[in-house]
């Protein structure tokens, strides 16, 4: 049974993500940041995206229905926007092209025999588990138990990692820590106001953000970790996920209008662990390894 060496860094954080890119939008400032600061960051993605969009015209012929290469595609994709972001250590759960790319929920896709929806919860928890005992993370974050927004291979990364969480707890080296991906309405309703007039409006048929499959009351975040001196980094991954995120997205709005202040800073519910010094009128922790007692 492996165990931690003098070798791996004193900090050691574990993400398990979808598919190739919700690495950078929900936590590429997260990671970032705690690379620079010397923390070991280990990215666990769960399928290559096969199904998803094509928003580059000359590569439009990969998609699923064509060529089906926009996974491969999207590994190259994955490994530039990770050397963006300085994370050295990625991993494809059950390596690359175990689990396909799903599709988003009620598509016949689902039911593709490699879809990650359609995975054995428990044979793909004990391949994070084997990831797990080899980094012994002590902080964990994944997806909240909708995934964040609903797809299939959202709530099945939360299933697996939580899961994986578990056993490594019967087996003594579970995340002493575990934070769900999270967004305070407060932002929410700011960006609502703030994307009032721009052309790609994401927010452009929401009339409330109860009306949105996300968000948290502020009192109910428990971290606001600020990367805005990473954002420059989280903007280039981005960047290089080019198929899925096009260059009239609203993100690049963002970014352009506000830079660091929405696109550097992420949020985090916890789920397991007791938080260390908080702080501000919510009581937000800012670093997601305070408190951290486990070697
Ligand atoms: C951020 C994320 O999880 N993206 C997924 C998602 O992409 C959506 C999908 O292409 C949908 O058809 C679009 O309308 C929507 O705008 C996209 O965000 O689902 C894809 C297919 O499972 C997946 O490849 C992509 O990474
Ligand atoms: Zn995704």
């Amino acid at each position: 049974m492996a165990r931690v060496t003098n070798a791996q860094p004193a900090r050691r954080l574990m993400l398990v993500h979808a598919h190739p890119d919700d690495e950078v939008t929900g936590t590429g400032a997260t990671m970032a940041r705690y690379v620079a600061e010397g923390a070991q960051v280990t990215l666990v993605t769960c399928t290559l995206g096969e199904e998803g969009e094509i928003h580059v015209p000359s590569l439009a012929q990969l998609e699923a229905k064509q060529a089906d290469q926009l996974g491969g595609w999207r590994v190259v994709e994955l490994e530039r926007a990770c050397a963006a972001l300085g994370v050295s250590d990625h991993r494809f759960l059950g390596g690359a092209g175990r689990y396909r790319d799903s599709g988003m929920m009620g598509l016949e896709t689902n039911n593709h025999p490699r879809a990650f929806w359609q995975a054995d919860l428990e044979e793909a928890a004990r391949l994070c588990l084997e990831i797990m005992r080899e980094v012994r993370p002590q902080v964990l974050i994944t997806y909240d138990d909708n995934g964040f927004y609903g797809h299939p291979d959202h709530i099945q990364a939360h299933r697996v990692a939580m899961r994986a969480a578990e056993l490594a707890e019967a087996e003594g080296f579970g995340p002493e820590k575990i934070y769900w991906t999270a967004m305070p309405l407060s932002v929410l309703e700011g960006g609502i106001e703030a994307f009032k007039g721009m052309d790609d409006n994401p927010f452009a048929d929401v009339e409330s953000v109860a009306d949105l499959p996300f968000g948290h009351p502020d009192d109910e975040i428990a971290a606001r970790v600020d990367g805005t001196d990473y954002y420059e980094q989280k903007v280039a991954a981005m960047r290089a996920h080019a198929t899925q995120i096009p260059d009239n997205s609203w993100l690049y709005g963002i970014a352009g209008d506000f830079g660091g202040e929405f696109m550097g800073v992420e949020y985090f519910t916890i789920v397991k662990g007791e938080r260390g010094e908080v702080s501000g009128p919510h009581k937000w922790e800012s670093d997601l390894f305070s408190n951290v007692v486990t070697p």
